[in-house]
């Protein structure tokens, strides 16, 4: 920066590197669009006549084949531009940056207590309070939806841990700060102070784990405990979770110098909420908790940036609020920086994988990708924000970031004078004829209100950031069974589907204010329930037309086959390479392709016709929350990575039926090889690598259907059903 302008050069916060590779990448593409231009040709001019049979399932074909190739120009957008950002975490700590740290109120959402145990909410806020940060500077809001006694009691338990936990955490500097973690996977071996104080703190987590958990079992917390703290005295008989006031105890009041550690250092500041629900009141779910935490959160200590986190998002990096600051207090850039996003990864990931939950190429290549455009998603948890883009603000360059600090917000007021003024901020009807909703906070009436929020905000002239860096900084509890992995993927598709179709469509909202790759980028997802029409088509139509003989593809040996094969191939290589690249195994891409089949022709299909139904008027928008917890045996059966069928889903009924249809047709197909002339067989042999491929990509199917005899194996019923379907399915006459 010159002189003139009165600033000093200072060395940049962070850089943005474009990802290696490019140009041979551009060039791939280029060839598989050819060949997918080359199909579209020969669908078009082999229609076969009015007299032949399989004219409507040519078309069918052909429409697939359209959307598949129209599909895959809109996921280049994640490919096209990768970008990876480095920020310098040692540049922040020089002493230009030392007072001008700002605030952070760090935002947990929880809830269910049965579904998301309090231990395991309370050890992502154990983890978060001990962020080496000034505690001074940093806030814990934990929202509980579940208006639940118990997490309410745990939290209290955590709050006095921690002051144990914290001193203990920073003078060792354990890691990760989540203590079930850190005491599951390491123990000191010698001898020593450390040990010594391990120990210590180490019975000390075991007996509040104990007293938590016994408190669970028994459903309710002792008197004797009750009486310690007025908190409980908002749980009276009547209240359930649909029906209660809002609920705000500040547990530690962070400000007071009187609030510290059993060192005597300052406590970070931490609050429970449960904002009012009453029947009849739309409470929006995830997004209706967080723009009451983030109204409770301005009166208390109102911190300019607000890292928000799922119950299950341990951090562990006790340094990730450096790195993220980097962005926002960048000189040149960090102005215009809305929020930094980081991946969701897992901690209970196995070897290879088995539900692909993962997702290594999206969060490593894709979400990058999207970030070359501008175009950084805000998916929900392990996001640092810009308090005000959040609130709604339109970006203007005078913006600058506010550093006050939690005393100065709280002018003096008593922690019960706190509460007081900020309960009637997380009432149902404060909401009435305001914003919020709409313009403020995140976006009300979609199960994915971040996708859309994010997309609200670098609408607004926001330029968010996605950083994945190599050391993760926050670990959450992937799905462990095949149905929760489903149905998470539904209400995925299902909301992003409705962002499609709304006013927010990325094509017509973020025309002309945000670049035409980021709309694509956001279509990657938003049309994820569409692609499953042509997914299923080519999953069932090919399958069926071959036990009836009928051919839908080249011969073998004509030119018309290479563009084919080739845009198969380049697409099956390019997604293994890349996978491989990532870090997964060859098992985990296998698993992974077979979860691509499964996501699409349900998740996303019945995705798509709970779409239509809503638009119709038939039901309405839920939230199915994802399960943290499975009973042992089936957690002994994830370790061991089988895939768990044993229940009768109609998740599981189409997948069956689907497996069974294209078992029969490649059964029928081999018959053909065995017995037929070279003549006839030629024109049927694609159809008989499409059903191979699906037969193979189902061994699981078939192992739960006829071979496995565990409680995790596929229901008869499922069996039969899906063997009467697909018998029926195949006497049907292809016109
Ligand atoms: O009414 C609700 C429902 C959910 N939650 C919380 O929202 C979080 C996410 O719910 P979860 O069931 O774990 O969903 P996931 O499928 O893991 O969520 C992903 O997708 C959601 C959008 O569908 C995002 O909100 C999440 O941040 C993102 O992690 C959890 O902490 C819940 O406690 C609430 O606070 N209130
Ligand atoms: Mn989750």
């Amino acid at each position: 920066m010159s002189a003139k302008s009165g600033e000093v050069d200072v060395p940049p916060l962070f850089v943005t590197k474009a990802a290696k590779g490019r140009a041979a990448h551009r060039l791939l593409c280029f060839t598989i669009m050819v060949g997918i231009v080359l199909i579209w040709i020969y669908r078009l001019g082999h229609i076969p006549g009015a007299d032949r049979p399989g004219r409507y399932a040519w078309v069918g074909l052909s429409v697939s084949e359209v959307l598949f190739g129209l599909y895959w120009v809109i996921t280049q957008a994640g490919r096209w531009r990768v970008v990876y950002r480095y920020p310098f975490r040692d540049r922040l700590s020089s002493t230009r940056y030392k007072d001008k740290l700002p605030g952070v109120d760090v935002f947990v959402c929880t809830a269910d207590p049965t579904l998301e145990p309090p231990m395991l909410v309370i050890n992502t806020v154990l983890s978060v309070m001990s962020y080496n940060y000034p505690p001074e500077k940093l806030s814990v809001y934990l929202s509980d939806d579940g208006c639940s006694e118990l997490t309410f009691y745990a939290l209290l338990e955590a709050s006095e841990f921690s002051k144990y936990w914290i001193p203990f955490c920073k003078k060792y500097n354990v890691e990760p700060r989540a203590p079930e973690i850190y005491f599951g996977q390491s123990s000191p071996l010698h001898e020593s102070d450390f040990r010594q104080e391990w120990s210590q703190i180490k019975t000390m987590y075991e007996d509040m784990k104990r007293r938590i958990e016994s408190a669970g079992a028994k459903g309710c917390v002792p008197r004797e405990i009750k009486d310690q703290h007025k908190g409980f005295l908002e749980w009276d008989s009547k209240i359930t979770k649909q029906d209660h006031q809002s609920i705000v105890q500040i547990l530690i009041d962070g400000w007071n110098s009187q609030a510290t550690d059993i060192d005597g250092n300052r406590l970070p500041t931490l609050v429970y909420l449960s904002r009012e629900k009453r029947p009849g009141w739309a409470h929006n779910f995830k997004a209706g908790s967080m723009n009451s935490l983030i109204r409770v959160s301005s009166e208390i200590s109102n911190a300019p940036i607000i890292l928000n986190l799922d119950c299950d998002m341990y951090s562990n990096d006790p340094n990730a609020i450096q790195d993220a600051l980097c962005f926002f207090l960048d000189e040149k850039q960090g102005q215009q920086i809305s929020y930094v996003q980081y991946p969701q990864c897992y901690r209970n990931i196995t070897e290879n994988d088995i539900y692909a939950n993962a997702s290594c190429a999206t969060f490593k290549i894709e979400l990058a990708g999207l970030d070359g455009f501008g175009g950084a998603l805000y998916i929900g948890t392990g996001c640092f924000h810009r308090r005000d883009s959040l609130l709604g603000k339109v970006y203007s360059k005078d913006h600058r970031l506010e550093l006050n600090s939690v005393e100065d917000n709280v002018k003096g007021r008593t922690v019960e004078e706190l509460e007081a003024a900020s309960k009637p901020l997380a009432d149902c009807s404060y909401e009435n004829g305001t914003l919020w909703g709409k313009e403020m906070g995140l976006v009300y009436g979609y199960p994915v209100e971040d996708i859309v929020t994010g997309l609200t905000i670098q609408c607004r002239g926001w330029n968010p950031v996605y950083y994945n860096p190599s050391k993760n900084a926050f670990l959450g509890v992937a799905p462990t069974t095949l149905d929760i992995a489903l149905i998470q993927f539904k209400r995925w598709s299902e909301g992003m589907f409705q962002i499609f179709y709304s006013k927010y469509c990325p094509f017509i909202y973020g025309h002309g204010k945000i670049k035409l790759g980021a709309q694509m980028g956001y279509c990657i997802y938003l049309l994820w329930a569409l692609v499953s029409l042509p997914t299923l088509c080519y999953t069932v139509v090919p399958a069926l037309c071959l036990v009836q003989n009928v051919p839908l593809f080249p011969k073998v040996s004509s030119w018309w086959f290479i563009p084919f094969t080739y845009v198969f191939a380049a697409k099956t290589a390019h997604s293994l390479v890349e996978d491989l690249m990532c870090g997964d195994t060859l098992r985990g891409w296998w698993n992974l392709q077979r979860m691509w089949l499964f996501r699409r022709t349900t998740s996303y299909f019945f995705a798509f016709i709970d779409t239509v139904s809503k638009h119709l008027g038939f039901s309405e928008t839920s939230f199915a929350l994802t399960a943290k917890v499975v009973d042992d045996e089936v957690r002994k059966r994830y370790e061991k990575e089988i895939m768990e069928f044993g229940s009768s889903s109609i998740m599981h009924l189409m997948i069956g039926t689907l497996a069974v249809l294209n078992l029969f047709s490649f059964g029928y197909g081999i018959k053909k090889v065995v017995f037929s002339t070279p003549e006839a067989l030629a024109e049927l042999v694609p159809q008989i690598i499409v059903s191979g491929l699906i037969v193979m990509v189902n061994y699981p199917v078939y192992e739960a259907f006829f071979i496995r005899r565990d409680k995790g194996s596929m229901p008869s019923s499922v069996m039969f059903k899906s063997l009467a379907i697909a018998s029926v399915a195949c006497l049907i006459p292809m016109y």
